[in-house]
Protein backbone atom coordinates (compact mmCIF):
# COMPACT_ATOMS: atom_id res chain seq x y z
CA UNK A 1 0.00 0.00 0.00
CA UNK A 2 1.20 3.60 -1.03
CA UNK A 3 1.01 6.40 1.81
CA UNK A 4 1.14 10.03 1.27
CA UNK A 5 1.81 11.77 4.27
CA UNK A 6 1.45 15.81 4.48
CA UNK A 7 2.57 17.76 7.44
CA UNK A 8 1.77 21.51 7.36
CA UNK A 9 3.89 23.11 10.46
CA UNK A 10 4.65 26.65 11.31
CA UNK A 11 8.32 26.75 10.53
CA UNK A 12 7.54 23.89 7.65
CA UNK A 13 6.34 21.68 5.38
CA UNK A 14 7.11 17.91 5.79
CA UNK A 15 6.01 15.27 3.35
CA UNK A 16 6.81 11.66 2.84
CA UNK A 17 6.11 8.71 0.89
CA UNK A 18 5.92 5.45 2.30
CA UNK A 19 4.91 1.85 0.82
CA UNK A 20 3.72 -0.19 3.71
CA UNK A 21 6.23 0.79 6.51
CA UNK A 22 8.87 1.58 4.42
CA UNK A 23 9.56 5.48 3.69
CA UNK A 24 10.60 6.36 0.24
CA UNK A 25 10.90 9.63 0.12
CA UNK A 26 11.32 11.95 3.50
CA UNK A 27 11.10 15.91 2.98
CA UNK A 28 11.31 18.87 5.23
CA UNK A 29 11.12 22.05 4.04
CA UNK A 30 11.92 25.09 5.87
CA UNK A 31 10.27 28.20 5.38
CA UNK A 32 11.50 31.53 6.73
CA UNK A 33 9.43 34.35 8.60
CA UNK A 34 9.56 36.32 5.85
CA UNK A 35 8.74 34.24 3.18
CA UNK A 36 5.61 33.38 5.12
CA UNK A 37 5.14 37.30 6.17
CA UNK A 38 3.95 37.19 1.77
CA UNK A 39 0.55 35.52 2.84
CA UNK A 40 -1.98 37.40 4.43
CA UNK A 41 -3.77 34.21 6.11
CA UNK A 42 -2.60 30.95 6.63
CA UNK A 43 -5.29 29.29 4.15
CA UNK A 44 -3.57 31.73 1.71
CA UNK A 45 -0.45 29.28 1.67
CA UNK A 46 -3.04 26.71 0.28
CA UNK A 47 -1.61 26.21 -3.37
CA UNK A 48 1.99 27.21 -2.31
CA UNK A 49 1.96 24.50 0.79
CA UNK A 50 0.32 22.20 -2.14
CA UNK A 51 2.51 22.73 -5.01
CA UNK A 52 5.40 22.14 -2.98
CA UNK A 53 4.29 18.58 -1.97
CA UNK A 54 3.64 18.11 -5.70
CA UNK A 55 7.15 19.35 -6.98
CA UNK A 56 8.79 17.28 -4.29
CA UNK A 57 7.46 14.10 -6.11
CA UNK A 58 8.11 15.09 -9.40
CA UNK A 59 11.61 15.83 -8.35
CA UNK A 60 12.14 12.38 -6.91
CA UNK A 61 9.89 10.54 -9.43
CA UNK A 62 7.96 8.67 -7.45
CA UNK A 63 4.14 8.72 -9.15
CA UNK A 64 1.66 10.01 -8.10
CA UNK A 65 -0.78 7.22 -6.99
CA UNK A 66 -1.69 6.77 -3.50
CA UNK A 67 -3.74 4.52 -1.43
CA UNK A 68 -4.91 7.07 1.07
CA UNK A 69 -3.09 10.40 1.51
CA UNK A 70 -3.12 11.66 5.45
CA UNK A 71 -2.65 14.99 6.46
CA UNK A 72 -1.59 16.18 9.85
CA UNK A 73 -5.31 17.02 11.48
CA UNK A 74 -5.82 20.77 11.79
CA UNK A 75 -8.09 22.96 14.54
CA UNK A 76 -10.98 21.69 14.77
CA UNK A 77 -13.47 20.98 17.68
CA UNK A 78 -11.99 19.02 20.57
CA UNK A 79 -11.80 15.05 19.85
CA UNK A 80 -10.76 11.93 21.63
CA UNK A 81 -6.94 11.28 19.48
CA UNK A 82 -7.37 7.97 16.54
CA UNK A 83 -7.56 8.58 13.05
CA UNK A 84 -10.51 10.35 11.04
CA UNK A 85 -11.13 9.79 7.48
CA UNK A 86 -12.30 13.79 6.20
CA UNK A 87 -15.41 15.06 5.10
CA UNK A 88 -17.52 17.70 4.39
CA UNK A 89 -17.53 18.55 8.09
CA UNK A 90 -14.53 18.34 8.60
CA UNK A 91 -13.75 20.67 5.65
CA UNK A 92 -16.10 23.18 6.65
CA UNK A 93 -14.90 23.43 10.02
CA UNK A 94 -11.53 24.40 9.31
CA UNK A 95 -12.36 26.78 6.41
CA UNK A 96 -14.15 28.58 9.30
CA UNK A 97 -11.84 27.46 11.92
CA UNK A 98 -11.46 30.59 14.69
CA UNK A 99 -8.22 29.40 14.94
CA UNK A 100 -5.37 29.54 12.56
CA UNK A 101 -2.23 27.33 12.05
CA UNK A 102 -0.80 25.76 9.52
CA UNK A 103 -2.09 22.62 10.42
CA UNK A 104 -5.05 23.52 9.12
CA UNK A 105 -4.10 22.80 6.04
CA UNK A 106 -2.99 19.45 6.44
CA UNK A 107 -6.82 17.95 5.70
CA UNK A 108 -7.49 20.02 2.72
CA UNK A 109 -4.65 19.14 0.81
CA UNK A 110 -4.89 15.76 1.88
CA UNK A 111 -8.80 16.12 0.49
CA UNK A 112 -8.23 18.05 -2.62
CA UNK A 113 -5.15 15.68 -3.55
CA UNK A 114 -7.21 12.32 -2.96
CA UNK A 115 -10.23 13.61 -5.09
CA UNK A 116 -7.62 13.05 -8.28
CA UNK A 117 -7.27 9.33 -7.47
CA UNK A 118 -10.21 7.30 -7.92
CA UNK A 119 -10.12 5.13 -5.03
CA UNK A 120 -7.32 6.77 -2.57
CA UNK A 121 -8.34 7.96 0.80
CA UNK A 122 -8.03 11.08 2.77
CA UNK A 123 -7.40 10.69 6.81
CA UNK A 124 -6.33 12.64 9.74
CA UNK A 125 -5.00 11.49 12.83
CA UNK A 126 -4.22 12.64 16.07
CA UNK A 127 -4.78 16.71 15.59
CA UNK A 128 -3.72 18.98 18.16
CA UNK A 129 -7.12 19.86 19.90
CA UNK A 130 -7.03 16.00 21.51
CA UNK A 131 -8.27 16.45 24.16
CA UNK A 132 -8.32 14.11 27.30
CA UNK A 133 -7.75 16.80 29.92
CA UNK A 134 -8.88 15.79 33.77
CA UNK A 135 -11.83 17.90 34.93
CA UNK A 136 -9.78 19.94 37.62
CA UNK A 137 -7.02 21.10 34.75
CA UNK A 138 -10.01 22.80 32.72
CA UNK A 139 -11.51 25.33 35.13
CA UNK A 140 -9.59 28.94 35.09
CA UNK A 141 -9.75 32.08 36.97
CA UNK A 142 -12.93 33.08 35.03
CA UNK A 143 -16.18 30.77 34.34
CA UNK A 144 -16.00 32.53 30.00
CA UNK A 145 -12.93 31.38 29.88
CA UNK A 146 -12.09 27.40 30.54
CA UNK A 147 -9.04 26.10 29.38
CA UNK A 148 -8.56 24.48 26.41
CA UNK A 149 -5.35 22.85 25.19
CA UNK A 150 -3.98 22.74 21.81
CA UNK A 151 -0.69 20.63 21.70
CA UNK A 152 1.98 18.45 19.55
CA UNK A 153 -0.84 15.26 20.46
CA UNK A 154 0.46 13.30 17.35
CA UNK A 155 4.10 13.73 18.05
CA UNK A 156 4.22 13.61 22.08
CA UNK A 157 2.58 10.44 22.27
CA UNK A 158 4.43 8.91 19.08
CA UNK A 159 7.44 9.94 21.13
CA UNK A 160 5.95 8.74 24.38
CA UNK A 161 5.16 4.96 22.72
CA UNK A 162 8.86 5.05 21.59
CA UNK A 163 10.37 5.65 24.70
CA UNK A 164 8.00 3.33 26.30
CA UNK A 165 9.26 0.13 23.35
CA UNK A 166 12.78 1.20 24.11
CA UNK A 167 12.10 0.63 27.92
CA UNK A 168 10.37 -2.90 27.04
CA UNK A 169 7.66 -1.47 28.66
CA UNK A 170 4.18 -0.30 27.92
CA UNK A 171 3.00 3.91 27.36
CA UNK A 172 0.17 2.93 29.44
CA UNK A 173 2.34 2.11 32.57
CA UNK A 174 4.26 5.18 32.41
CA UNK A 175 3.91 8.47 34.04
CA UNK A 176 5.43 10.72 31.60
CA UNK A 177 5.62 15.06 31.19
CA UNK A 178 6.27 15.36 27.31
CA UNK A 179 7.56 18.70 26.05
CA UNK A 180 7.69 19.06 22.22
CA UNK A 181 10.25 22.44 21.05
CA UNK A 182 8.90 23.69 17.89
CA UNK A 183 7.23 26.65 16.58
CA UNK A 184 5.51 26.20 19.50
CA UNK A 185 6.04 24.69 22.35
CA UNK A 186 3.96 22.60 24.37
CA UNK A 187 4.13 20.40 27.50
CA UNK A 188 1.75 17.51 28.16
CA UNK A 189 1.41 15.11 31.28
CA UNK A 190 0.60 11.96 30.22
CA UNK A 191 -0.32 9.57 33.11
CA UNK A 192 -0.93 5.71 31.83
CA UNK A 193 -1.58 6.68 28.39
CA UNK A 194 -4.01 9.54 29.05
CA UNK A 195 -3.24 13.49 28.44
CA UNK A 196 -4.40 14.53 31.63
CA UNK A 197 -3.20 17.83 31.39
CA UNK A 198 -1.24 20.28 28.38
CA UNK A 199 -1.18 23.36 27.79
CA UNK A 200 -2.33 25.71 24.55
CA UNK A 201 0.82 25.92 22.52
CA UNK A 202 -1.23 28.45 20.21
CA UNK A 203 -2.85 31.22 21.45
CA UNK A 204 -3.00 30.30 25.29
CA UNK A 205 -0.69 29.61 27.79
CA UNK A 206 2.17 27.87 28.58
CA UNK A 207 5.99 28.95 27.58
CA UNK A 208 6.87 31.88 24.89
CA UNK A 209 8.35 30.17 22.16
CA UNK A 210 9.89 30.51 18.32
CA UNK A 211 6.79 32.15 16.99
CA UNK A 212 4.24 32.03 20.18
CA UNK A 213 3.91 34.72 22.86
CA UNK A 214 2.28 31.72 25.71
CA UNK A 215 0.93 33.23 28.66
CA UNK A 216 0.49 36.88 28.90
CA UNK A 217 -0.21 39.49 31.65
CA UNK A 218 -4.28 39.59 30.91
CA UNK A 219 -4.35 43.19 32.40
CA UNK A 220 -1.97 44.52 30.01
CA UNK A 221 -3.18 42.66 26.89
CA UNK A 222 -7.05 44.15 27.36
CA UNK A 223 -5.57 47.21 27.69
CA UNK A 224 -3.22 46.68 24.33
CA UNK A 225 -6.75 45.55 22.92
CA UNK A 226 -8.80 48.70 23.64
CA UNK A 227 -5.14 50.99 22.92
CA UNK A 228 -6.35 51.42 18.88
CA UNK A 229 -2.64 50.32 17.83
CA UNK A 230 -3.91 47.34 16.42
CA UNK A 231 -6.70 45.51 14.00
CA UNK A 232 -8.04 42.40 15.71
CA UNK A 233 -5.87 40.35 13.16
CA UNK A 234 -2.89 41.99 13.89
CA UNK A 235 -3.21 41.73 17.65
CA UNK A 236 -4.10 37.95 16.80
CA UNK A 237 -0.58 38.05 15.10
CA UNK A 238 0.96 39.22 17.91
CA UNK A 239 0.06 36.28 19.87
CA UNK A 240 0.56 33.39 17.46
CA UNK A 241 3.11 34.42 14.15
CA UNK A 242 4.75 37.49 15.51
CA UNK A 243 5.19 36.67 19.02
CA UNK A 244 8.08 34.90 21.04
CA UNK A 245 11.13 34.96 18.94
CA UNK A 246 9.91 36.37 16.00
CA UNK A 247 8.54 39.51 17.71
CA UNK A 248 12.05 39.78 20.28
CA UNK A 249 14.66 38.54 17.52
CA UNK A 250 13.09 38.69 14.20
CA UNK A 251 13.48 35.14 13.06
CA UNK A 252 12.40 31.36 14.54
CA UNK A 253 15.54 29.83 13.65
CA UNK A 254 17.51 28.72 16.65
CA UNK A 255 20.93 28.03 14.97
CA UNK A 256 20.61 31.63 13.56
CA UNK A 257 20.17 32.68 17.06
CA UNK A 258 22.86 30.80 18.59
CA UNK A 259 25.32 32.40 16.16
CA UNK A 260 24.32 35.98 16.92
CA UNK A 261 25.17 34.61 21.02
CA UNK A 262 28.43 33.41 19.99
CA UNK A 263 28.82 36.81 18.27
CA UNK A 264 28.64 38.74 21.48
CA UNK A 265 24.25 39.77 20.96
CA UNK A 266 23.05 40.27 24.56
CA UNK A 267 20.24 40.40 23.85
CA UNK A 268 19.64 37.71 21.65
CA UNK A 269 21.35 35.45 24.72
CA UNK A 270 18.74 37.14 27.16
CA UNK A 271 15.30 36.51 24.82
CA UNK A 272 16.78 32.82 24.24
CA UNK A 273 17.79 32.16 27.99
CA UNK A 274 14.16 33.26 28.86
CA UNK A 275 12.27 30.99 26.67
CA UNK A 276 14.41 28.15 28.09
CA UNK A 277 13.87 29.30 31.77
CA UNK A 278 9.87 29.81 30.90
CA UNK A 279 9.94 26.19 29.53
CA UNK A 280 12.02 24.76 32.55
CA UNK A 281 8.75 26.39 34.72
CA UNK A 282 5.87 24.91 32.57
CA UNK A 283 7.66 21.28 32.98
CA UNK A 284 7.87 21.84 36.90
CA UNK A 285 4.53 22.63 37.00
CA UNK A 286 3.61 19.39 35.32
CA UNK A 287 5.62 17.91 37.65
CA UNK A 288 3.00 18.64 40.08
CA UNK A 289 0.42 17.27 38.45
CA UNK A 290 2.24 13.76 38.90
CA UNK A 291 3.18 14.51 42.56
CA UNK A 292 6.33 14.86 41.34
CA UNK A 293 6.62 11.13 40.74
CA UNK A 294 7.11 11.43 36.96
CA UNK A 295 9.13 8.03 35.53
CA UNK A 296 10.59 10.32 32.72
CA UNK A 297 10.97 13.78 31.09
CA UNK A 298 10.99 13.93 27.59
CA UNK A 299 11.99 16.57 25.18
CA UNK A 300 11.29 16.02 21.09
CA UNK A 301 10.35 18.46 18.72
CA UNK A 302 13.36 20.27 16.21
CA UNK A 303 14.64 22.78 19.01
CA UNK A 304 15.92 19.50 20.40
CA UNK A 305 18.76 19.49 18.19
CA UNK A 306 19.96 22.62 19.97
CA UNK A 307 22.84 21.47 22.58
CA UNK A 308 22.64 25.41 23.87
CA UNK A 309 18.69 24.98 24.62
CA UNK A 310 19.14 21.33 26.24
CA UNK A 311 22.11 21.57 27.79
CA UNK A 312 20.27 24.62 29.93
CA UNK A 313 16.82 22.73 30.19
CA UNK A 314 18.46 19.70 31.37
CA UNK A 315 20.17 22.23 34.46
CA UNK A 316 17.15 23.17 35.77
CA UNK A 317 14.60 19.93 35.21
CA UNK A 318 17.16 17.15 35.86
CA UNK A 319 16.29 17.14 39.57
CA UNK A 320 12.62 16.01 38.46
CA UNK A 321 12.91 12.75 36.56
CA UNK A 322 15.65 11.02 33.98
CA UNK A 323 15.52 13.12 31.24
CA UNK A 324 15.87 11.65 27.64
CA UNK A 325 15.79 13.64 24.26
CA UNK A 326 14.27 12.63 20.80
CA UNK A 327 15.20 15.65 18.38
CA UNK A 328 12.75 16.30 15.23
CA UNK A 329 9.71 14.23 15.36
CA UNK A 330 8.50 11.41 14.15
CA UNK A 331 4.98 12.57 12.79
CA UNK A 332 5.22 11.28 9.38
CA UNK A 333 5.69 7.89 10.61
CA UNK A 334 3.45 8.13 12.60
CA UNK A 335 0.61 9.32 10.64
CA UNK A 336 1.88 6.95 7.78
CA UNK A 337 1.40 3.66 10.39
CA UNK A 338 -1.98 5.70 11.72
CA UNK A 339 -3.32 5.32 7.39
CA UNK A 340 -1.72 1.88 7.09
CA UNK A 341 -3.86 0.86 10.45
CA UNK A 342 -6.91 1.93 9.15
CA UNK A 343 -6.28 0.53 5.81
CA UNK A 344 -5.91 -2.64 6.91
CA UNK A 345 -8.89 -2.92 9.08
CA UNK A 346 -6.40 -2.49 12.44
CA UNK A 347 -7.37 1.03 13.68
CA UNK A 348 -10.88 1.90 13.76
CA UNK A 349 -11.58 5.20 10.87
CA UNK A 350 -13.51 7.84 13.19
CA UNK A 351 -16.26 10.14 11.89
CA UNK A 352 -15.95 13.15 12.54
CA UNK A 353 -19.33 15.05 13.22
N1 LIG B 1 19.36 21.40 13.89
C1 LIG B 1 18.67 22.29 14.61
N2 LIG B 1 19.27 22.90 15.65
C2 LIG B 1 18.58 23.79 16.40
N3 LIG B 1 17.28 24.12 16.19
C3 LIG B 1 16.63 23.54 15.17
C4 LIG B 1 17.30 22.59 14.33
N4 LIG B 1 16.40 22.18 13.40
C5 LIG B 1 15.23 22.84 13.65
N5 LIG B 1 15.40 23.66 14.72
C6 LIG B 1 14.41 24.59 15.28
O1 LIG B 1 13.21 23.87 15.57
C7 LIG B 1 12.08 24.73 15.37
C8 LIG B 1 11.07 24.04 14.49
O2 LIG B 1 10.75 22.81 15.06
P1 LIG B 1 9.76 21.78 14.37
O3 LIG B 1 9.52 20.69 15.36
O4 LIG B 1 10.28 21.41 13.02
O5 LIG B 1 8.49 22.71 14.30
P2 LIG B 1 7.30 23.04 13.33
O6 LIG B 1 6.58 21.74 13.13
O7 LIG B 1 6.59 24.00 14.15
O8 LIG B 1 7.78 23.63 12.06
C9 LIG B 1 12.62 26.01 14.75
O9 LIG B 1 12.70 27.00 15.75
C10 LIG B 1 13.99 25.62 14.26
O10 LIG B 1 14.90 26.69 14.24
C1 LIG C 1 -1.18 23.15 16.46
C2 LIG C 1 -0.50 23.28 17.77
C3 LIG C 1 0.81 22.66 17.85
C4 LIG C 1 1.88 23.61 17.37
O1 LIG C 1 2.15 24.61 17.99
O2 LIG C 1 2.52 23.21 16.25
P1 LIG C 1 3.86 23.87 15.58
O3 LIG C 1 4.98 23.75 16.55
O4 LIG C 1 4.08 23.04 14.35
O5 LIG C 1 3.54 25.27 15.24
Amino acid sequence: MKILVINPGSTSTKIAVYENETPLLIRNIKHTTEELAAFPRIIDQFEFRKNLVLKALESEKIPFNFDAIIGRGGLLKPIPGGVYEVNDVMLDDIIHAMRNHACNLGCLIASELSLLLPGCRAFIADPGVVDELEDVARITGSPLMPKITIWHALNQRAIARRFAKEQRTKYEDLDLIVCHLGGGISVAVHRHGRAIDANNALDGSGPFSPERAGTLPAGQLIDLCHSGRFTNDELKKRISGRAGLAAHLGTTDIPTVIRSIEAGDHHAKLILDAMIYNIAKEIGAAATVLYGKADAILLTGGIAHSDYVISRLKERISFIAPVYVYPGEDELEALALNALGALRGELPIQVYK
